[in-house]
């Protein structure tokens, strides 16, 4: 995926100024930035959903790219395994079953989402957001309305399917350590433009109590402009 000289802007405020970015195949990236710094914009821009927006730019992104948001956006008038298959072909319905066992809902192809858990419906949003088999994956604060005991098993299955399934990722986050503990390369998005690009060179057990962990974690808020004594999230 490549953005070059990407801006963005709303009336007179410039919210993305010239987005250089590069990000190979595979990689695993997770943009932190301060609220309003316009990471959604950034977001909705690669997935092509800002048609009203004005800017210019180059974007080359993948044919198959898929997004997921902080809610779920499932249709309540559809049963699970019609959601997970939204916009596929009928022939992909075991395709569908297999991906609601992988997420952990094997057996709930026939229930209705409001008979879900916040934990669940993220689960279907993301067999969904698998089932085109995207090569790019956009993901916008996709844990940020569970609890935390919620969060990190969701974390742990967006591990798993990321290594299943091989996409590249691109995950917006409030959460510097989801950020530190899920992905290869961070970035910062400041005053419109990426303000810092830090790869993540930990073993992949990673673990908030480790030192080089948490000296990550103070560099990245001091990116962000915050006191890395103050409790998480990022304002
Ligand atoms: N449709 C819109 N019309 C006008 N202004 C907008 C629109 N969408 C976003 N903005 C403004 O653009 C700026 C960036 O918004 P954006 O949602 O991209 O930020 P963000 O970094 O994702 O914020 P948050 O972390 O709070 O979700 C904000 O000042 C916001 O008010």
């Amino acid at each position: 995926m490549e953005l070059r000289g990407l801006t963005r802007n709303f009336g007179d405020d410039d919210i993305l100024k010239g987005i250089d970015l590069t990000i190979p195949d595979g990689q695993f990236v997770a943009l932190l930035g301060r609220s309003g710094s316009g990471k959604s914009t950034l977001l909705r821009a690669i997935a092509g959903l800002d048609h009203n927006v004005p800017g210019s730019g180059l974007l080359r992104v993948p044919e198959r790219t898929s997004m997921v948001f902080q809610d779920s956006r499932l249709l309540p008038w559809q049963r699970v395994l019609p959601n997970v298959l939204y916009g596929q072909p009928r022939s992909r319905r075991r395709h569908g079953i297999d991906l609601l066992a992988e997420v952990g809902l094997a057996g709930r192809e026939k229930s209705w989402p409001k008979g879900l858990s916040g934990g669940e419906q993220q689960r279907v949003a993301l067999a969904r957001a698998l089932a085109g088999e995207p090569q790019l994956l956009l993901a916008d604060e996709p844990f940020g309305a569970l609890d935390a005991l919620t969060r990190i098993k969701m974390h742990a299955l967006l591990r798993t399917l990321v290594q299943a399934h091989r996409p590249t990722v691109l995950l917006v986050t409030h959460d510097v350590d989801e950020a530190i503990s899920l992905a290869q390369r961070v970035l910062v998005l400041q005053s419109g433009r990426i303000g810092r690009d830090l790869i993540i060179d930990l073993p992949e057990d990673r673990n908030p109590a480790q030192p080089a962990f948490q000296r990550t974690r103070h560099d990245l808020l001091a990116a962000l402009g915050v006191d890395a004594a103050a409790p998480q999230p990022v304002p």
